[in-house]
């Protein structure tokens, strides 16, 4: 499904200010996985949704979904199979435009040319169809414009338009990070249930280490352009924050230093 093969990524090499991001990255998802995703400061969280989306290029290595490299192709090329939720629920939606509209160019996406954006009467029941699954009465305000909505809004919308195609890998990139704690947790019960219900191949970073043992059925945890650690759904099922934690410090020689780290 998805599988990348040593893939690195050096920041301003040989100059005084070089970072290095990724390093052999190696990591090959199965169809219908979800992964989490957790790690330190700088560790290469941010880099990896980046290149896999194609807004960054990697400097060595392979990137391929369903067998096919998709590292020559620009990122709107690979958005027919890659659906994207950002931290800031401003990110994913256009505010100037309805809900209808934004919807009809998720629609559009990946479709044909000549395919327009256009809102038909047929296209509109398909959108209130979709929006009542969400539970948040957006069905009833399909011509509101998008900036009017709340972040929780937003982002419940932002989901939608993610994985209207049923992209083939679904990156959520502390999707749930700027919304407060009632509204984060109806967007990961939202995603879940759209996850599963579609099947999707999922990759999430988080800085919520409760939320990265409790959501997949794998766990990733990167330090310094690495992938340290790999935990598969067996142990995941009954590991701890305070476990995880340790392993961190044990393979990595420090403790896990993140800012913006949510234990739970
Ligand atoms: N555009 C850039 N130019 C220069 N250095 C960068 C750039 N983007 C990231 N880096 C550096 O690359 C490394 C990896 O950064 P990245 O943002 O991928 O980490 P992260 O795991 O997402 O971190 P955080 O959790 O702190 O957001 C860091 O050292 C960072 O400073």
């Amino acid at each position: 499904m998805l599988a990348l093969s040593n893939v690195s990524k050096l920041f301003n090499p040989g100059t005084p200010d070089e970072k290095i991001a990724l390093m052999g990255i190696n990591l090959k998802m199965n169809p219908g996985d979800f992964v989490t995703v957790i790690g330190s400061n700088g560790a290469g969280k941010s880099t990896l949704m980046n290149i896999i989306s194609g807004v960054m290029t990697p400097d060595t290595g392979d990137l391929r979904i369903e067998g096919n490299a998709i590292q020559q192709l620009p990122e709107y090329r690979r958005s027919q199979w890659i659906g994207r939720v950002f931290q800031d629920p401003m990110a994913g939606t256009a505010p100037r435009m309805t809900i209808e509209e934004n919807l009809s160019m998720a629609y559009a996406r990946g479709k044909k040319r000549g395919f327009r954006f256009g809102v038909t009467s047929g296209k509109r029941a398909i959108f209130r169809e979709e929006l009542k699954r969400l539970g948040i009465g957006l069905e009833n305000r399909l011509q509101a414009k998008v900036g009017m909505l709340s972040g929780g809004e937003r982002q419940a919308l932002s989901l939608l338009m993610a994985t209207f195609t049923k992209p083939q890998i679904l990156l959520l990139d502390e999707h749930t990070a700027a919304l407060d704690p009632a509204r984060a947790e109806l967007i990961t019960r939202l995603t879940m249930a759209i996850v599963s219900e579609m099947k999707l191949t999922t990759l999430m970073v988080t800085h919520n280490m409760e939320q990265a043992i409790r959501l997949g059925n794998r766990l990733i945890m990167m330090d310094r352009g690495r992938i340290i650690l790999d935990i598969t759904e067996q142990r995941k099922k009954d590991l701890t924050v305070a476990q995880l934690l340790g392993e961190f410090e044990q393979i990595s020689g420090s403790k896990l230093s993140d800012d913006r780290v949510v234990l739970g």
